[in-house]
């Protein structure tokens, strides 16, 4: 089975705030671009992926993530990450109704494509599925199969939301790239301990340069 990928991302002068202690204010919005381009590239080098989509405001990151082979919808809703969501997956679907959607968040920098490929064949067993993150505590990917509504609560605790909203919460082993969100330094160290993508990896090395 083949999957369309919806990925959310702030304007970047206000992504990543609690990176703050990590990477000040002249840093941190170009890792999290960072954060954001090898998460893409590494979706779009899943066998399992068919196309990608990024909800984004942001004119720099919508620009250099369709390089990437992305396709850029506008915020339009502004409503925060959930009402982004549930505004990619409709402009997908309004082209494509019986596509299988999974939503991705940005910031997984360590993401190999064979582990997401493995998630999402996971994923395709039920109507709905979600991964949690690497904390235990948030969700990572959230899929709906072909024919089923995403309806997305991302946010704090979403890994309790999402199994309360009747997700199946998929028990996977060998697929630490796809739970590594970076929220804190401590994400960011357990992030670059996995192995990042190459932009993430010249945009940490700026930070010990900074330090
Ligand atoms: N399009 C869009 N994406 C969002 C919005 N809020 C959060 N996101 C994205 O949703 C994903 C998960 O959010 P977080 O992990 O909290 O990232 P963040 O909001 O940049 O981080 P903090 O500022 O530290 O909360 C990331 O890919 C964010 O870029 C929003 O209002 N619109
Ligand atoms: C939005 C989420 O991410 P984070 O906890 O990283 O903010 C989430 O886990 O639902």
């Amino acid at each position: 089975m083949q999957w369309t990928l919806v990925i959310p991302l702030k304007p970047l002068a206000r992504a990543k705030s609690r990176l703050a202690a990590t990477a000040g204010d002249g840093l941190r919005p170009g890792l999290a671009l960072a954060f954001a381009q090898d998460t893409v590239a590494a979706v779009a080098a899943c066998a399992a992926v068919r196309d990608v989509v990024v909800v984004t405001d942001d004119t720099l990151a919508g620009r250099e993530l369709a390089a990437l082979g992305a396709r850029i919808v506008p915020d339009a809703p502004g409503e925060g990450l959930n009402a982004a969501l549930r505004h990619g997956t409709a402009a997908v679907r309004a082209g494509r109704p019986e596509v299988a959607v999974a939503a991705l968040n940005a910031d997984l920098p360590a993401l190999r494509p064979l582990e997401l490929a493995r998630v999402l064949d996971g994923a395709a067993q039920f109507p709905r599925a979600f991964l949690p993150d690497a904390a235990g505590i948030g969700t990572t990917l959230l899929a709906a199969a072909a024919g089923t509504e995403l309806r997305p609560v991302f946010g704090t605790a979403s890994r309790a939301r999402h199994a309360a909203s009747g997700a199946v919460e998929l028990a996977l082993d060998g697929v630490d790239s796809v739970r590594q969100d970076v929220d804190t330094g401590e994400d960011l160290r357990a992030a670059l301990a996995l192995g990042v993508g190459p932009r993430t990896a010249a945009a940490a090395a700026r930070l010990l340069i900074a330090d």
